[in-house]
């Protein structure tokens, strides 16, 4: 009886745990699902009501890509053919938040795949996001293979970027950027002499300067950076550039979690550069470390000075927690040739444009370099009475600034001005477009007028934060003084041996990739002098 009775009960029982196995992987299901739509669907739509209910034009949200698919095919409509010879770039380098400016105001918001984009151009606003560098992080998320090219200084937070901040910064001081002047002078003088051989046969010839000045302030970073490892840091480099490429094609994609470890054909080259680009700059500062601890004198390159700076916040904290770990200092290394190469090469390459567009600003800047260098070699405090070079630097720096946006997160509800942005609101700053704003610079704002800048940065702007070639804040470029010097002492031996026209063949084409580069080149008469 009582084996009927429990023969009868199993089954019943079995029914039991079945049922609730269905009940919880269905309810696991439908978490997930609730998840998904979430995060999908209903978040944005609700931080969409939430913006708009505050006053806020933006574009609607659209499902899991937002703005992602239009500002793909803007780019690539506006990327099909170049565009007449004028300084009114912003609608072919930004096309997607030029139109949405230009319809919508300019402060709206837009859409990075399920991310909302609060747009901000008051000058007062900027300043207090830029200010407030712990409310206003750099931007996280995505895929987490982006972060493979640079992380370091510029992608630390909190008490780390203090940190990494006040180690780096001796790097930069005007005293040690003075011993890297040589560096600069090998550099240029390579390029020159390539320069000088295309030249040969010819008084004048057309050249695309480009790729030259790419090569220039690459192995300027290479130099500087690894001294006499100048040769390893070169292979570095092109490992970085080839990287750059694949990380920006993954970040223009959303990003779905996981799908980092799939071993696609990107995300298996993505590793193996890393790797390498690793194994090679651990190689280069083990070397340098055993000869640190051998005795030999610090040398005055920036890992050298980035050591030192290392050991001694170790030394006077009597903690290795205030020091940089080998893997930060590699870390460091990778971020000075993606911040610090592209950048330059740009800005000499916009420079060389212009002035071959702009003849009498070419003769104004080579008169100056004559007359305080004559043909001898450029010394840093001669640099210092380059006025007509200065102001001519800042209006390229406006007119075609490298970096064309500037973008943060924020990681709680937070007041900006009159409005409330929700946690995970990305804030932008669209410095291309800001300097090209006809409101804030006068009605030829897409003219080149250096004069406009012969009284000073803060004259022209009254002070206002409408100027960010170099962003602003506490984290301000690190190597602003750095560029100025190396472009400098560039454009002045330039000036002194050639002088230079656009050529008919040249296409005006500026292209954000991502900093601002001339997307067919640039094609120059240059003649001998
Ligand atoms: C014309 C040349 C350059 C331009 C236009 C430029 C522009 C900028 C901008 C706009 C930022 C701020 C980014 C932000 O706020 O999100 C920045 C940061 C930074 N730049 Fe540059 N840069 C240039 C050259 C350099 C050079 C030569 C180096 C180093 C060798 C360098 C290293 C850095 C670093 C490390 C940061 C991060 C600073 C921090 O977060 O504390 N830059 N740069």
């Amino acid at each position: 009886m009582a084996t009927s009775h429990s023969n009868h009960k199993y089954p019943q029982a079995m029914e039991i745990t079945t049922v609730f196995c269905v009940l919880g992987v269905a309810t696991t299901f439908l978490f997930y699902i609730w998840r998904i739509s979430n995060w999908l669907w209903f978040e944005p739509k609700k931080t969409e009501k939430f913006l708009k209910d505050q006053g806020l034009k933006g574009t609607p949200y659209r499902f899991m890509y937002g703005d992602l698919k239009e500002m793909a095919q803007m780019m690539n409509e506006a990327k099909s053919k170049p565009m007449n010879l004028s300084h009114d770039i912003a609608f072919r380098v930004s096309p997607f938040f030029h139109k949405t400016l230009t319809t919508l105001g300019k402060s709206c918001f837009t859409w990075m795949g399920t991310k909302p984009v609060v747009h901000v151009s008051e000058p007062s606003l900027i300043r207090e996001v830029l200010a407030n560098y712990n409310k206003y992080q750099k931007q996280r998320g995505g895929n987490p293979l982006t972060k493979l090219l640079a992380r370091g200084l510029i992608d630390v937070e909190g008490d780390q970027w203090v940190k990494h901040r006040k180690i780096i910064n001796p790097a930069f001081h005007m005293e040690k950027l003075k011993h890297m002047v040589p560096a600069f002078y090998v550099s240029c003088g390579e390029m020159i002499d390539k320069w000088m051989k295309v030249l040969t046969q010819e008084s004048s010839r057309e050249v695309d300067v480009w790729p030259y000045l790419q090569t220039f302030s690459s192995d300027v970073i290479s130099r500087t950076a690894f001294g006499s490892s100048f040769e390893e840091g070169r292979k570095i480099f092109e490992l970085q550039r080839e990287q750059a490429k694949l990380i920006i094609k993954a970040a223009n994609s959303v990003y779905i979690p996981g799908s980092r470890f799939l071993p696609t054909k990107n995300n298996k080259r993505m590793k193996e550069i890393d790797q390498q680009v690793r194994g090679s700059i651990k190689s280069i500062i083990n070397k340098r470390v055993v000869a640190m601890k051998a005795g030999e004198t610090s040398r005055d390159d920036l890992l050298g000075i980035l050591l030192v700076s290392s050991y001694k916040e170790i030394k006077e904290r009597g903690n290795n927690n205030f020091g940089l770990s080998i893997d930060e200092v590699i870390e460091e290394c990778k971020l000075f040739y993606f911040a610090g190469q592209e950048t330059t090469g740009n800005m000499l390459v916009w420079t060389m444009i212009l002035l071959g567009q702009h003849s009498e600003w070419q003769t104004r800047a080579r008169q100056e370099v004559l007359h305080v260098f004559g043909d001898k070699k450029p010394d840093i405090d001669g640099l210092s009475h380059l006025k007509v070079i200065n102001i001519i630097f800042n209006e390229l720096l406006r007119l075609y600034s490298p970096a064309v946006l500037l973008r943060r997160q924020i990681h709680e509800e937070t007041k900006l001005g009159n409005l409330t942005l929700p946690t995970g609101t990305l804030v932008q700053i669209n410095t291309l477009i800001l300097h090209h704003d006809k409101d804030m610079w006068g009605e030829d704002v897409n003219e080149f007028k250096p004069e406009r800048f012969s009284k000073g940065v803060s004259k022209v702007t009254k002070g206002q934060a409408a100027y960010l070639p170099f962003g602003g804040g506490p984290r301000i470029c690190i190597g602003q003084n750095f560029a100025i010097l190396e472009a400098k002492i560039a454009l002045a031996m330039i000036l002194q041996r050639f002088s230079f026209e656009l050529s008919p063949s040249y296409s005006h084409a500026p292209h954000a990739m991502p900093t601002l580069q001339p997307q067919f080149g640039a094609h120059l008469i240059m003649h001998k002098l």
